[in-house]
């Protein structure tokens, strides 16, 4: 069987699908084996090593034989010593010398698995994070997750234990049958007629057998959604007095989980007796016709002894291969998978953060020239149509527009996360494309709508807009985000730690925060998606006193929800679907009566009287 892990992976590739080996897969593969290169000598060696302790390990059962011999006068093997203890002491020597050969071959292996992984891990990781969002468009968190740990977790173990128990099993098969067909032929061609037959027959039925488990498992599992699901809805369940339904409900599929396991328990009983009888019964019959073997003296007690321990070996062995196999199957599959994601082409950043600097400055001119955009992935709805305008640098713009028009997607497009298939957007009055993506980005930042926050500390948090800023430079930007504040006011102050995606802090809190953040990075451009969820009046004021702050010698996108805030825009491009509809300051917008914006602007006046009269009214 399959040795335990010596390593770090995890136990999720369990569920791995397997890929087929052939010779295409192998060489597809073999790719990933370049990872090995700088640590090759110390894997040829600890190969060099597997393949001794395996080879040291046939010597056990002839000197076990030899010994057994030896007790009784006979010195058969002319490898060995001809004194019972010479033997016992040579035995204890060997075992000593495979020890010692095995304790480096496992630190080696794992050393060269663990940092070619790491290796692995890292390029996969950083080629994952430096492709376009377009890859991340279209595949989910959980599925790329499981490629960084369970896929190269497989990979890992297949390179720490299933290469190396392969090459053992298959050395001390070979070595094994050889040495059987020395002991004794004609015992060897009754073990071989029967054994094979065997195993394969024991492992199909255990495949069979571990179909129902899991068959069982799943039902069990179903049944546990079930429980979970009227213990959340408990409040309807009890409401339309449905506890006897569901009772039933439940009922039904544990019966189903019985019968499955019963099913299974019969197979299972068949498959013990089985294993028992047919597996022992080989045994017996070998020791049998050996003891036979023996009376005829054509064998002695001690080379019976060697036979049946190399017979245990050739048992053991062919029964590892179809786990090993599987698992060589699975990180075919794992390594299919990762090598897709490494042969993906990335966004052109450097590893090396100090490759990332800024070379270009951008002073803040930017244009939108006839910009048609579709998202790749969906090439049949063109989101943006002929957009155009144009900001200078140091001016607020304001997009406003219906839910779904496409204000951001302009975002994501000024920041490079996708390009348009026509028009351009000019930065400085030249083309985007013109600058390296890292001189854009490092220039242009964003305050979205849903600030996410890392889990550390708010100190962290807002020097993510500098790296290596000072402990006084985010203090100040804090102080200058309206932020300093309500930190000081945490026991932790700077250090408290958010939680998972900032959920310790209020909307307000953190939108302060990336403010902070983005004031820190001082960019040229400045991208302002507008919160939809409205904070209450007092929040609100700090944000918006934030963001005058943040908006100030810079050119500001303003992706506005909440048309009050925008009056004073320099320009206001309305866009509905897709397509701008009207651009100029509020004012003039304001006189095109059949307008989009006018309407917009009155909807929202409209609706936040209506949400003041009833309180006016209870005055
Ligand atoms: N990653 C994406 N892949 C495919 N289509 C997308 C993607 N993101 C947005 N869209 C589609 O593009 C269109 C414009 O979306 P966008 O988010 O730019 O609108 P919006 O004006 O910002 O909307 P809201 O005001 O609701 O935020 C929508 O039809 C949306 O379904």
């Amino acid at each position: 069987m399959a040795r335990g892990r010596l390593n770090s992976g995890s136990k999720a590739e369990a569920e791995l699908p397997k890929a087929k080996i052939n010779s295409e897969s192998l060489k597809r593969v073999a790719r990933l084996l370049s990872y090995l290169r700088p640590y090759r000598a110390k894997f040829i060696f600890g190969m060099f090593l597997l393949f001794l302790s395996s080879l040291t390990g046939l010597a056990f059962p002839a000197i076990l034989g030899a010994l057994i011999d030896a007790a009784q006068g006979i010195y058969k093997n002319k490898f060995f010593p001809h004194s019972l203890n010479a033997i016992g002491i040579f035995g204890f020597a060997l075992l000593f010398g495979q020890a010692f050969v095995s304790f480096f071959r496992v630190v080696f292996f794992v050393q060269v698995a663990e940092k070619s992984l790491a290796d692995i891990r890292r390029d996969t990781y950083f080629k994952l994070i430096t492709l376009p969002m377009n890859f991340f468009a279209n595949r989910r968190v959980g599925e790329l997750n499981s490629r960084i740990s369970a896929d190269l977790s497989q990979i890992q173990d297949t390179l720490t234990t299933t290469i190396a128990e392969v090459i053992r099993q298959l050395v001390i098969m070979a070595g094994s049958v050889t040495l059987l067909v020395i002991v004794s032929g004609k015992l060897t061609l009754m073990l071989l007629s029967i054994l094979p037959f065997l195993i394969a027959f024991a492992v199909v039925f255990g495949k069979f057998i571990r179909k129902l488990s899991r068959q069982a498992q799943d039902k069990l599992a179903e049944s546990n959604t079930v429980v979970e699901e009227t213990l959340q809805g408990i409040a309807n369940v009890k409401a339309f007095v449905h506890e006897a339904y569901e009772a039933n409900r439940y009922d039904k599929i544990l019966r189903e989980v019985v019968g499955i396991a019963v099913k299974g328990a019969k197979f299972r009983g068949i498959f013990a007796s089985f294993i028992v009888f047919c597996l022992f019964g080989t045994f017996v019959g070998v020791i049998w016709y050996g003891s036979t073997l023996i009376q005829n003296h054509d064998i002695n007690v001690g080379q019976l002894t060697t036979f049946i321990m190399y017979s245990i070996f050739v048992g053991a062995a062919m029964g590892s291969f179809p786990d090993l196999y599987a698992n060589l199957q699975k990180a075919i599959g794992a390594s299919e998978r990762v090598l897709e994601i490494l042969g993906e082409q990335g966004e052109p950043i450097s590893m090396i953060e100090a490759e990332n600097a800024t070379v270009e400055m951008i002073r803040g001119d930017l244009s939108f020239q006839n910009i048609t955009f579709h998202y790749p992935s969906r090439p049949e709805i063109t989101v943006l149509k002929y957009v155009s305008f144009d900001a200078k640098a140091g001016q607020k713009v304001a997009i406003v527009g219906p839910s779904g028009s496409g204000k951001s997607t302009m975002a994501s497009l000024i920041l490079q996360f996708y390009h348009p298939q026509e028009g351009n957007i000019q930065f400085d009055g030249r083309n985007a494309d013109s600058y390296s993506l890292t001189d854009v980005r490092n220039q242009v930042a964003i305050v979205p709508q849903d600030v996410l926050l890392f889990g550390g500390t708010i100190l962290e948090n807002i020097a993510y807009g500098k790296m290596g800023a000072t402990n006084d430079e985010v203090i100040k930007a804090a102080q200058r985000a309206n932020a300093h504040q309500f930190i000081s006011g945490f026991p932790e102050g700077y250090e408290t730690v958010v939680g998972e995606r900032g959920v310790k802090l209020s909307g307000g809190q953190r939108q302060r925060i990336a403010i902070a953040r983005a004031l820190l990075k001082n960019p040229s451009i400045l991208i302002l998606d507008e919160a939809t969820s409205s904070l209450d009046s007092e929040s609100e004021r700090l944000v918006q006193e934030a963001l005058e702050e943040l908006m100030v010698g810079r050119t500001s996108i303003i992706i506005a929800h909440r048309l009050s805030t925008i009056r004073e825009a320099d320009q206001i491009v309305v866009i509905e679907k897709g397509t701008v509809v009207e651009t100029g300051s509020h004012t003039k917008l304001m006189e095109n009566e059949g307008g989009l914006y006018r309407y917009l602007s009155q909807l929202q006046t409209d609706s936040k009287e209506s949400l003041r009269e009833p309180v006016e009214n209870e005055k």
